[in-house]
């Protein structure tokens, strides 16, 4: 590293110093904190940013500023890697490392040995090129200018601030950047918008759903996610959609608002209710990418019919393998033809014990991964369409590259050899699926697109798609203890490997109830131990729950649960 590099990151480091008593993980999903504490922070992930990017011959890495579900007071931040995923875990550690360096001196030395391990080259010999996101939290301000202070403290590094998006999107135009298409956020508009009419206008003549099921209500979150439904919902004009909690009329991000809380306490957001009954509503988070629906089944009672990530997973998986089904139905001789594209979808163990039942039945290939997007991705790459969710509501589809070629090949040649048929529109709308799902991250519009597109196609209502199958009664608690990272777990999170006998502990409950199932792991995002148990009953699911939340409390330290 040449003197003015030196100078120049020991002089802006010495302007954020980090807060006293603060230590910080990468986590589930990146740095997240009280807001006031992440100055530092992402300063340094502006500096993190800016090396990454050079490390991959100046492609263009993201950084989004948001704490997603959490309150309004927090704040956080992640990176955006080039293919528009998750920061590739290996340089996690270092993120760690950098995050978390007492003085200017530390992080300078720690910079150092980095950069020449990983042969990164400094000194303005390559540009680097970081986009800059943020949600709507007014945090996000002076955030920003500590990453751009990170980001020019390394010599040829640029920051490109993409303004106020929600998280798909910057992973979306970071995607899109480094493909070398155009990268806008009217773009992505733009791309969202066509392929879903595209899907729209291949809808078999005889798919009707009735004029009620027409409209759709969303919740905002008081987020970034309605004000940026409300542009898409201009482009499409004719979408029948009416949004509320979009931050405008005065209401506290994820304040009883959100698909966080809807998914979890299973009631309706604030401004919902049993004026809604029957009608089709869905939640975003507060970044929009989570995505719920959920239906108010009567006037007397503020609970409601969730449809989670499961479910979603499960109308796209039907969808999917209706239009794979048709394209290998009688093939030509032609050799194009034959492609047996690999359908896999991934979930965690959240995931409802019905639904995985479901997806089995219908032929389909299930993995569990631990919980958190970036082991989801990395799974569903290794299909050719990988379709992955948590049951919160974030996930995507992903399809790879040799499949997406194959198919464009053969929607030519069914173009031109038998135009019209059942074959040509089956390849089209799975390449109109491609184009409108984010296949950077979960994302809640192109997937609520998807989803409507879809409904429209089997001429569903919202109840006729919750009944595919009928969720197990579960409960998730949240548990305080003394050192989370004392549980350690395997085989996707489902059995505890430490503390020794605990999970024998849980087994003991579990056989307690029919259709039992238990699990604890620490969360990445919160310093709580989470709980999840379903059962065939839901009281059964709570008194399952509530033993293995005491479980935690006796095993590790006193503490109080909660939900
Ligand atoms: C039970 C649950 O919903 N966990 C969430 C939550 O992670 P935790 O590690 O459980 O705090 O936030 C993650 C990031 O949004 C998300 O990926 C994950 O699914
Ligand atoms: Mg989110």
């Amino acid at each position: 590293m040449n003197e003015d590099q030196r100078s120049l990151l020991l002089s802006s480091s010495s302007r954020f110093p980090l807060p006293q008593g603060v230590r910080l993980s990468y986590g589930t999903a990146g740095f997240r904190a009280d807001a006031a504490l992440l100055e530092s922070t992402v300063y340094r992930v502006g500096i993190l940013a800016a090396l990454r990017s050079l490390k991959m011959d100046g492609s263009v890495i993201g950084v989004m500023l948001t704490a997603s579900h959490n309150r309004v007071s927090d704040n956080g931040v992640k990176i955006a890697d080039p293919s528009g995923g998750m920061l590739s875990q290996s340089w996690e550690p270092f993120a760690d490392a950098l995050a978390n360096a007492p003085t200017s001196q530390h992080l300078l030395q720690l910079i150092t040995k980095f950069v020449e391990k990983e042969n990164i080259p400094l000194e303005g010999v390559r540009r680097a090129e970081i986009m800059l996101g943020r949600d709507t939290r007014p945090s996000g301000e002076s955030l920003l200018e500590a990453a751009k202070q990170g980001i020019s403290s390394i010599l040829g590094a640029v920051a490109i601030d993409m303004g106020i998006v929600t998280t798909p999107q910057l992973h979306w135009m970071v995607r899109a950047r480094n493909k070398g298409i155009k990268a806008s956020e009217l773009d992505y508009f733009e791309q969202l918008s066509s392929s879903f009419r595209c899907l729209v206008g291949l809808i078999p003549s005889g798919s009707k759903i009735s004029e009620v099921d027409e409209k759709l209500v969303v919740d905002g979150a008081n987020g970034v996610g309605g004000e940026k439904l409300e542009v898409l919902r201009k482009v499409l004009d004719g979408m029948v959609v009416e949004i509320r909690n979009s931050g405008k009329d005065g209401g506290v991000l994820n304040e009883g608002v959100g698909a966080d809380c809807v998914q979890k306490e299973k009631f309706a957001p604030s401004g919902f209710g049993s004026q809604d009954v029957g009608l089709r509503c869905a939640s975003l988070d507060g970044d929009a990418d989570r995505l719920v629906y959920f239906s108010v089944p009567s006037k007397s009672c503020n609970k409601i019919d969730l449809v989670d990530g499961d479910k979603i997973l499960s109308l796209f998986a039907i969808f999917i393998k209706e239009q794979l089904n048709t394209l290998s139905k009688e093939g030509s001789e032609n050799t194009s033809s034959s492609y047996h594209a690999r359908l896999g979808v991934v979930q965690t163990a959240y995931a409802n014990g019905a639904s995985i039942d479901y997806l089995k039945m219908l032929g389909l290939e299930v993995v569990f991964t631990p919980t958190g997007v970036k082991y989801l991705h990395e799974k569903a790459a290794e299909y050719d369409i990988g379709i992955y969710f948590e049951a919160n509501g974030h996930g995507t589809i992903i399809f790879s590259e040799s499949f997406l070629c194959w198919l464009e090949a053969r929607y030519q040649e069914l173009s031109s050899v038998s135009k019209g048929s059942e074959q040509q529109k089956a390849a089209l709308r799975l390449l109109a699926v491609s184009k409108l799902i984010n296949q950077a991250v979960g994302d809640a519009l192109s997937g609520l697109l998807l989803v409507e597109a879809i409904l429209q196609h089997m001429g569903w209502s919202i109840q006729r798609w919750s009944e595919l199958y009928k969720d197990l009664p579960s409960r998730q608690l949240k548990v305080k203890v003394v050192d989370r990272t004392a549980v350690i777990t395997a085989n996707a999170e489902t059995v505890v490997v430490r503390p020794l006998g605990f999970q024998e502990a849980i087994n003991a409950e579990t056989a307690k109830h029919p259709r039992g199932r238990s699990f604890i792991r620490p969360s990445g995002t919160e310093d709580v131990i989470r709980v999840y148990a379903e059962a065939s009953t839901q009281e059964a699911a709570d008194s399952l729950a509530n033993s293995v939340a005491r479980l935690v409390d006796q095993f590790l330290g006193f503490g109080s649960s909660q939900k």
